[in-house]
């Protein structure tokens, strides 16, 4: 696992990756203009050698041979020189190479027979720049193609180099690991058919974004279990340990389930994934979660949970058939609710964070889908989910990495020393509700782009209905891990918390047949003895 020092040398080292970026963007651009000016200089001298080119064979046939071949009246017999017909200056005139062969004038081209008067034009001084070039390029046609050649290949290997450690917008954190999609090929197909197909009657075909996630690696594993097709889709970021996303992957690969590294954002892979098979639903869990982390990088929750989301909705408008969809919204929406317990009718319209802002912000995106496009569309409001395989940005995966190094823990308290708390919610309770959400989503009503009635559309609270203060919470994990905490308690920094969650769960219970049945000192248990097998009874065998 990381410690502070690790970070900060991490940090460090993506902020000179960040700055290779910029210095590689702006080599792009000045490369840009440079190749653009260099394929006109081009094509003008193309052009010019061309003319010259015939002018010299014209010379070389005698004028009673020209008169009888072209359409033109008189010719001289020398000082002959081809010119455009237009006014020849257009690059049309040129490229259409429509000439016509005139009487070449007889100029002295001495300097002296041209003004020098300031304000007029001195001829050869003013193709000063064509000159240079000339000089340059030596007018050899070929050698400039060559140099354009060169000079496209570098800017073709450093456009490569952006593609390669980009992929995310400008507004996206250095912490956000680069995205490359690999997929299309024939494999790659036969792997997602595959992945796809179902294994009992009327099983679910279901694209399962952020599979490589915490909820995400459950909710497939179950679904695979029952016998549905899925196939995963997931961009690997490094906001927490990428490492244990391909651990996961593993797991999930053992069982054939095949994840494709992509983004949601890449609306050319969800479109060449939504041709090549009918999904019945898609899991939506892909997201930048954490609510303090969107202090440090606004942009990756804007990329991911708005701008992802969207890019994803289309693709489902689009598709045919449309599938249904049920997504991971917040408990953070409740905001600074005081309404208790939290139910899906309350207030969501004060956020506390930028996080809760943007799943906000996706319930209302997603309400316009359902409306205008026919989008079934089910959001599911988590409440701190944690258990096996959770996130390492979590408290109670944090604090447990650090009870077990020495290392004080911090805990949070509100105003007047007031502990906070939270209704920590088991995955296996979670899954539970998401596979109902899936199970009970009605067809999307749309088709070719039009909404033929109206769809489904839900918001159900999944949480534990019994709050616990983070204080208690360790004291669990002291217990579990029979190692005593160093804690230091600090004043709720105003980082996005809000002092309590609390679900109220009656609607999911009563259409989902919801009903959680871990507690936390059960759930946590077994997370430690996930934890201990995983990174070692200390915690120190894997990387983090
Ligand atoms: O259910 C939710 O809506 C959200 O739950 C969690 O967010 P959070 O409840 O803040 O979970 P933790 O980060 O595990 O924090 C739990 C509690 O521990 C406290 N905490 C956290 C970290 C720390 O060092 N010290 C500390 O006291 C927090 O203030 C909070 O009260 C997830 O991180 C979000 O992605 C998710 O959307």
């Amino acid at each position: 696992m990381q410690d502070d020092s690790d970070k900060c040398k991490t940090r460090r080292l993506l902020n000179g990756v960040a700055t290779l970026h910029t210095v590689a963007d702006v080599l792009t651009r000045f490369l840009d203009v440079v190749i653009i000016m260099n394929i006109y200089i081009s094509i003008k001298y193309l052009v010019q050698d061309r003319v010259r080119f015939w002018g010299r064979v014209l010379k070389s046939v005698p004028a009673s041979r020209l008169t009888a071949i072209l359409p033109i009246s008189r010719v001289e017999a020398v000082g002959f020189e081809l010119k455009p017909s237009g006014n020849g200056h257009s690059l049309t005139d040129k490229l259409t190479a429509r000439y016509s062969l005139v009487k070449m004038p007889q100029v002295n081209m001495n300097q002296d027979n041209f003004p020098s008067t300031p304000g007029k034009v001195k001829m050869e001084r003013s193709n000063y720049f064509g000159r240079v070039v000339n000089r340059w390029h030596g007018s050899s046609s070929a050698r400039l193609f060559g140099f354009s050649v060169g000079l496209f290949m570098l800017t073709a290997f450093v456009f490569l180099m952006r593609l390669n450690t980009a992929g995310d917008w400008s507004l996206t954190d250095n912490f956000v690991a680069p995205v490359q999609a690999k997929w299309g090929d024939l494999v790659w197909q036969r792997k997602v058919r595959q992945s796809c197909q179902t294994k009992r009657e009327d099983g679910l075909v279901v694209l399962v974004t952020g599979a490589a996630g915490f909820v995400g690696t459950h909710v497939s594993l179950a679904l695979k279990k029952r016998g549905d097709g899925l196939v995963g889709l997931d961009n690997f970021n490094n906001y927490y340990d990428p490492s244990l996303k391909r651990s996961r992957q593993e797991l999930l690969e053992k069982q054939g389930i095949f994840v494709i590294e992509g983004d949601i954002n890449d609306a050319a892979l969800l479109k060449k994934l939504f041709e090549l098979i009918p999904f019945t639903h898609v899991m939506h869990l892909a997201a930048q979660a954490g609510v303090r982390y969107a202090l440090e990088n606004p942009g990756s929750y804007v990329h991911s949970n708005i701008a992802g989301l969207v890019t994803l909705l289309e693709s489902c408008v689009k598709a045919n058939p449309q599938p249904a969809i049920v997504w991971a919204s917040s408990s953070s929406v409740y905001g600074l609710n005081t309404h208790v317990p939290f139910s899906e009718s309350d207030r969501t319209d004060q956020p506390a964070s930028l996080y809760a802002a943007t799943k906000k912000a996706g319930e209302e995106f997603a309400h316009t889908y359902n409306h205008i496009h026919g989008l079934s569309i089910t959001g599911l409001r988590f409440f701190t989910v944690y258990g096996p395989w959770g996130r390492p940005d979590m408290a109670y995966f944090s604090f447990t990495r650090d009870i077990l190094r020495g290392k004080p823990i911090t805990i949070y308290q509100g105003a007047n020393k007031i502990d906070l708390a939270r209704d920590f919610t088991y995955i296996d309770d979670i899954v539970k509700g998401c596979v109902a959400a899936l199970d009970t989503a009605e067809k999307s009503t749309g088709s070719g782009g039009k909404k033929r009635g109206k769809a489904q559309f839900r918001i159900y609270n999944l949480g534990n209905t019994s709050p616990v203060t983070v204080p208690n919470l360790v004291s669990i994990l002291e217990k579990h891990l029979k190692t005593k905490a160093k804690k230091d308690l600090v004043k709720m920094p105003r980082n996005g918390d809000v002092p309590f969650t609390h679900a109220n769960v009656t609607l999911a219970r009563r259409e989902l047949g919801y009903e959680p049945t871990t507690d936390l000192t059960t759930g946590l248990k077994k997370f430690v003895k996930w934890y201990q097998n995983y990174y070692g009874v200390s915690g120190s065998r894997r990387t983090m």
